[in-house]
């Protein structure tokens, strides 16, 4: 017989792990502030560099500074010939989150991170790099082995990785979409796959493990692979009603609904409210009339059966499908982003560090002798 779930402490859900001075999730305004400063207002007035260099370097640029740190991540685009080598063997049926921590673990071995004076520099190439990293993988194995040129034109992280993935340059709206996503998706305190970039750099690891690590906390659907998920999800219904239908089968079932729910917040993730208005914007922009309102519906029952909410990756599906990126992407998407919130926490946890290091509630047998094997069952 299964003993019931025990939840107090489970998880270290409520316990505090240590301090942090990047974010604030589920506090005053609308929940989640990166350094002090609202995401909506981040979202709605700064670009994703912007915030990068707010979290890394602790305050937004002014413009002379945006545009030197612009213009050097540009020239850090360049893939080496021997990490291209390994994505070109990568078969075109392994997921993107595993080619994003191979790519990842591969540079820590052609670039090590040597010194911890280097931090910043590691993490700007794994910024510069990220987009046509996956992107370079993704067109050699589904597009009969093309190769595509990782060094575009493109101005920022958010127009590079949509034209490394179409190979041209995109539209002034997906740029901006793009722009929005990657700052809703950059930091959010000490979530799973952050805790793992912690843990792994109190030990006094280079960059590359403790990010590498992190990839793979990403990639699981409780967390970061909900988008996915979520989009496998609502792309079988072909209207809200039979999405209704659906959604309350599988509640009756008990089944996990992907994009739903949160860890932290209890009546809404603020993050939603804004990829959600840009995900109704591309729904008019590309005719759509079946995601959307599913989409919508989905939310409506969620919240009328369960009082369950969509966190931000269940609008990020609709959205990114809108923009032709395809649904194994998807998750890689939030790890060009959230790199900047794991090095962040990287940064701080060297700067004031002890050795993670819990204890466990034993649960095991008492003490006991080692029976000899010829007598053992
Ligand atoms: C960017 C992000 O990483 S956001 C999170 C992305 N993950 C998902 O969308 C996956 C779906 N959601 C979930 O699995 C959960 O809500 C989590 C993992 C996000 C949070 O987990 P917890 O902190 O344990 O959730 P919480 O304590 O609020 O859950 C209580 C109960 O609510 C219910 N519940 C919570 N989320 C859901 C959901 N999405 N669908 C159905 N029921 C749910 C469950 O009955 C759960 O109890 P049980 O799992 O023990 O049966
Ligand atoms: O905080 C969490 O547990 C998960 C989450 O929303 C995130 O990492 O963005």
């Amino acid at each position: 017989m299964t003993e019931a779930k025990k939840l107090s402490g489970a998880g270290l859900r409520g316990q505090s792990a240590g301090e942090t001075a990047l974010c604030t999730v589920g506090q005053t305004g609308s929940g989640l502030t990166y350094r002090g400063y609202d995401v909506k207002d981040l979202s709605a007035n700064a670009t994703f560099e912007e915030v990068a260099y707010l979290l890394l370097k602790g305050k937004l640029p002014n413009q002379a500074e945006l545009d030197a740190y612009k213009t050097k991540l540009k020239g850090l685009r360049d893939l080496p010939q021997a990490l291209k080598d390994v994505l070109e063997r990568i078969p075109a049926d392994a997921h993107p989150m595993d080619v994003m921590r191979t790519g990842c673990s591969m540079l820590g071995n052609l670039e090590t991170e040597n010194s911890f004076d280097e931090q910043q520099e590691a993490t700007d190439r794994l910024l510069a790099v990220f987009p046509g990293l996956i992107n370079y993988w993704y067109n050699f194995s589904h597009n009969n082995g093309k190769r595509i040129n990782e060094n575009t034109d493109a101005d920022t992280i958010a127009e590079q990785f949509l034209w490394t993935l179409h190979d041209k340059k995109p539209s002034d709206l997906h740029v901006q979409v793009m722009q929005a996503s990657l700052i809703l998706y950059a930091e959010h305190e000490f979530n799973a796959s952050t805790f793992t970039a912690r843990v792994c750099a109190s030990t006094l690891s280079d960059l590359h493990s403790c990010i590498t690590g992190a990839i793979g906390s990403l990639r699981g659907p409780l967390h970061g692979g909900a988008n996915e998920a979520a989009m496998d999800m609502i792309e079988n219904w072909k209207s809200p009603e039979e999405a209704e239908k659906e959604i309350m089968g599988m509640l009756e079932r008990k089944d996990k609904i992907m994009g739903f729910g949160h860890a932290i917040y209890r009546t809404s993730d603020p993050r939603n409210a804004i990829i959600k208005e840009w995900s109704e914007k591309l729904s008019k922009d590309v005719g759509d009339t079946v995601l959307y309102p599913v989409s919508a519906k989905v939310e409506e029952v969620m919240w009328r059966e369960k009082k369950l909410f969509c966190n931000a990756d269940f609008f990020h599906a609709s959205a990114y499908h809108f923009m032709g990126i395809p649904t194994k992407l998807f998750t890689p998407i939030f790890v060009c982003s959230r790199l900047t919130g794991w090095a962040a926490h990287v940064f701080e946890q060297r700067a004031n560090n002890r050795i993670i290091r819990p204890s466990a509630d034993y649960t095991g047998p008492e003490p006991r002798e080692v029976t000899p094997i010829s007598e053992r069952d």
